[in-house]
């Protein structure tokens, strides 16, 4: 078994409502994924992708089809934030990701998590396991989501 990690960045607000501090209000960061997957190497003699785990371009194609196209410069607001989540949705056309949670760093890199691992599980007949996936909130501050 080897492990790949595979960085992407995206831009998207968020807050924090019941904060005790600055997070309480709108504002955004430039976040960084990274998506580290464990398997067996490719080893089919004529295949694209002998000597790989997963083609860092395959892996790049998929986050953004199912997470980062999605979240990136999108305002990303619990479904609890009623008075945010009402005025966002009241902006013709904003681009607005309604979640089940608080966007802390934690639960974004669990959300994440539950998105990706089965896209990238399902992608090969042989076995690809998304086995971390970090997010970095500031360059300071990150969460890990784990298998
Ligand atoms: N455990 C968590 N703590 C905090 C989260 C979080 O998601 N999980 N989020 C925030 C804020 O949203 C903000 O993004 C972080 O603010 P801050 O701590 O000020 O981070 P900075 O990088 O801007 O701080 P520096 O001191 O300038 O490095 C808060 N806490
Ligand atoms: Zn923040």
């Amino acid at each position: 078994m080897l492990t790949i990690t595979r960085r992407l960045e995206f831009d998207a607000g968020h807050r924090i409502p019941d904060h005790r501090s600055q997070c309480r209000n709108l504002h955004g960061h430039r976040y960084a994924i990274e998506i580290t997957l464990t398997g067996e190497l490719d080893d089919q003699a004529g295949s694209p992708e002998r000597g790989m785990v997963m083609d860092f371009s395959a892996v790049k194609a998929l986050a953004n089809e199912h997470l980062v196209e999605r979240w990136d410069h999108a305002f990303l607001v619990y479904q609890g934030d009623t008075e945010v989540a009402h005025f966002l949705a009241s902006l013709p056309g904003h681009k607005t990701v309604v979640l089940d949670r608080i966007p802390t760093v934690e639960n974004l890199a669990r959300l994440a998590f539950e998105i990706l691992a089965p896209v990238f599980a399902g992608h090969y007949g042989r076995h690809l396991t998304l086995t971390r996936l970090r997010l970095y909130e500031t360059p300071n501050c990150w969460a890990d989501a784990q298998a």
